[in-house]
């Protein structure tokens, strides 16, 4: 059935309506990476609907298809599936597979009932949604894949074109059950969290913002957890970087060298993307800093001023600016750190990558020092600043099922390690007697002595903050035996890690 051609529609958006470029036509425009505004600049707003970015098949796709089937005027459906970021994602895909190839009933990550969408691509849309509403939408709306933003454009005046056509039936909605995550205290700025690797830090990250994050509006629609300056310290990552089996980081090694291109290389400016690390870093500014870093450590490996900017005081101010802006290298020791600092940090889906990519510049500069120097560097750690450090509500199930599959075993395999020293602890002559000693050679740094389990932990704890929250309460409960031997006269049950002999 046709309607009147001049009539316009107002497309109204359930969810996310502020990540929107609106229209009033008959069309959905999806793009994955490729920012929105690359295609509105080519079209009318009569030309299209609605223009919104679809990162995850997982989240979003459940929130696009609610929007749909509130929105019964939208007939076509362009998918946008160009760029390498579109693909690696697999939303778009998976979105065209639920109109090509539909759904079954299944369960989520969570062990929740769903809708699954046919695809080799995960995507999930939520139960509460009726099936012959899902069935409706399929038959209703016409899908098409458009493989660049030509492509696209050409699709959507196709449509455009077209007799208007009458809704296929009345708004329909969804009830959405939300769970609010339960919160523990915690410190308000300033963390620090350190792994082996980038995927066992990563776990370590998402646990500690999910369970003492803080929880805000994001200033799009919706709320993230976010901690304010928490600072990563990546130890051991290898130099072909660890994916767990089954890898359950929300990156792969294609994407990976896709990434690392972005970060290490100037590339040419393409439509759609915004801009590249490797566009700031290589010559934005009119200077290559990644090699201005490399000739300032040769010249003197002791400098503290190698140093790369990536906020451009001119531009940034409103549209875009990188969320990473200052990358820092510094040889101590023999060994080649580099720490980055990022304003906003999207801490589920992106921290993995920015450190993969950053972990790859620093292997290209400590890298280029040997070949060029006969210095034995090693690699050192690799430090990111998350200055916000977040996670969408959208990722929050996802970051629970992180943290219930991965958080324990990454617990259990620490190592008893605290570079803070190590206490030995003797009951001797009617003193509790407690030797700090350094962690390497074990030399003596320090005695404390008294009677008092209470008294010595707030003169050691006093002496040495920095200790592991481990490693302290373990000082405690030794300290506590120790007291309790000094108090029934029998020196001789104490014995450091031993039961007390009683
Ligand atoms: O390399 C990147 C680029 C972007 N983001 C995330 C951080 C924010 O969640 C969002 C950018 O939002 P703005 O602050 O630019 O609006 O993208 C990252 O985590 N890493």
């Amino acid at each position: 059935m046709t309607a009147n051609s001049s009539q316009f529609y107002q497309y109204k958006a359930l969810y996310k309506p502020n990540q929107l470029i609106y229209g009033q036509g008959q069309t959905v425009i999806i793009t994955g990476w490729t920012v929105k505004g690359a295609i509105a600049k080519h079209l009318h707003p009569q030309d299209y609907a609605v223009i919104g970015q679809l990162y995850s098949p997982s989240r979003g796709i459940n929130l696009l298809i609610r929007n749909l089937l509130f929105n019964p005027h939208i007939r076509y459906l362009v998918v946008l599936n160009a760029t390498r970021e579109d693909k690696n994602a697999g939303a778009g895909t998976c979105l065209l597979d639920f109109f090509r190839n539909g759904f079954e009933e299944g369960l989520s990550d969570n062990k929740q009932r769903c809708w699954v969408i046919r695809s080799i691509i995960r995507g999930y849309i939520d139960f509460e949604v009726e099936r012959s509403a899902l069935e409706k939408l399929r038959s209703s709306v016409e899908c098409q894949e458009a493989k660049s933003i030509t492509e696209a454009v050409n699709l959507v005046k196709f449509y455009g074109q077209k007799q208007k056509l009458e809704p296929w039936g009345l708004p329909l909605e969804y009830p959405m059950s939300t769970v609010a995550p339960t919160i523990l205290p915690g410190q308000r700025y300033g963390h620090r969290i350190e792994g082996k690797t980038i995927a066992e830090t990563w776990v370590k990250i998402i646990h500690r913002i999910k369970t003492t994050g803080t929880i805000r509006p994001t200033g799009y629609d919706g709320q993230w957890q976010e901690l304010i300056d928490l600072m990563a310290i990546v130890t051991d990552e290898p130099p072909d970087f660890y994916f767990p089996e089954p890898n359950y980081l929300p990156i792969n090694r294609d994407f990976l060298q896709e990434y690392i291109s972005q970060i290490l290389d100037d590339l040419p400016k393409q439509e759609g993307v915004k801009y590249t690390y490797g566009q700031r870093l290589r010559s934005w500014f009119g200077s290559d800093q990644i090699q201005q870093v490399i000739d300032k450590l040769l010249a003197d490996l002791n400098s503290a001023r190698a140093v790369m900017s990536l906020w451009d005081v001119t531009h940034d101010a409103n549209d875009s600016p990188p969320c990473l802006n200052h990358i820092w290298v510094r040889i101590v020791d023999n060994e080649l750190s580099l720490t980055a600092t990022f304003r906003s940090n999207d801490m589920f889906s992106a921290w993995p990558a920015n450190a993969m990519g950053l972990r790859a510049l620093q292997q290209h500069i400590w890298h280029e020092i040997c070949k060029h120097s006969t210095h034995q560097l090693k690699i050192g750690p690799l430090i990111i600043i998350s200055q916000s450090a977040h996670i969408y509500d959208d990722c929050w199930e996802n970051a629970e099922n992180v943290i219930q599959s991965h958080y324990s075993k990454i617990c259990a395999s620490r190592d008893y390690a605290d570079p803070a020293g190590s206490f030995v602890i003797t009951v001797q002559d009617g003193n509790i007697i407690v030797e700090h000693m350094t962690p390497g050679s074990g030399e003596v740094v320090n005695c404390y002595s008294g009677k008092s389990a209470t008294q010595l932990y707030r003169e050691i704890a006093a002496n040495s903050p920095g200790l592991q929250v481990e490693h302290a309460i373990y000082l405690g409960s030794e300290l506590q035996k120790a007291e309790i031997a000094l108090g029934m006269n029998k020196e001789f049950i104490y014995e450091q890690d031993k039961r007390l002999k009683i």
